[in-house]
């Protein structure tokens, strides 16, 4: 883990982003921001293409992970599919944040308590769109936005994939790979 440590201070890559369609910018905007707790960082329109974005995070992203959320003009809904497993946010205090957030009117799917065959507490809740946020206790963090699941064929491949051909996995963040 000290390599590990040590490497992630010296290699500057970092994820930056993630992009996903959403069926209502402002609807999300505002489950993110309210119930998460995310900042809106920077919206844009592009109308010869018909499309928006927003950019929310938990920082600047000069320094945190950011979702670029897409929303393509009258398109109101997408099939997520099987593939994508869940964004993971890391709390303090996740049943305080459960609270809050079915307080908003959130779809919490998974109540807080420890995960299966673990010990670290945590609780799943849907966004507008149906994308799955875990929510996971943890102390102090820099960035809350910890994870992205994504479901894979072949572990072996895709981590050979992540780690020698795209991306360096670095501690502040880490992709989560499931295999199903
Ligand atoms: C909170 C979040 O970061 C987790 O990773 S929970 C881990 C656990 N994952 C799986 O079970 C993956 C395999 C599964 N068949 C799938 O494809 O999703 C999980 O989701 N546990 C659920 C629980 O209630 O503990
Ligand atoms: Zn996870």
């Amino acid at each position: 883990m000290a390599d590990l440590l040590e490497w992630s201070k010296q290699d500057k890559k970092r994820m930056l982003h993630v992009v996903y369609r959403v069926g209502d910018l402002d609807r999300t905007i505002k489950f993110y921001t309210e119930c998460l707790g995310m900042k809106l960082l920077r919206q844009r329109d592009i109308p010869e293409e018909k499309y928006a974005n927003a950019f929310l995070g938990f920082g600047p992203e000069e320094s945190h992970f950011v979702v670029e959320l897409t929303y393509n003009y009258g398109v109101t809904s997408y099939d997520i599919g099987d593939g994508f497993g869940h964004f993971a946010i890391a709390t303090q205090d996740i049943y305080k944040l459960v609270e809050h957030i079915r307080a908003k009117g959130g779809n919490i799917t998974r109540e807080p308590g420890p995960v299966q065959g673990g010990t670290t507490v945590i609780a799943f809740v849907k966004d507008p769109d149906g994308y799955t946020f875990g929510l996971i206790q943890r102390p102090t963090v820099h960035d809350p936005f910890c994870q992205v699941m994504l479901r894979v064929g072949d572990l072996e491949r895709s981590i050979k994939f992540y780690e020698k051909v795209t991306i360096q996995v670095s501690l502040c963040f880490f992709f989560f790979l499931s295999y199903m």
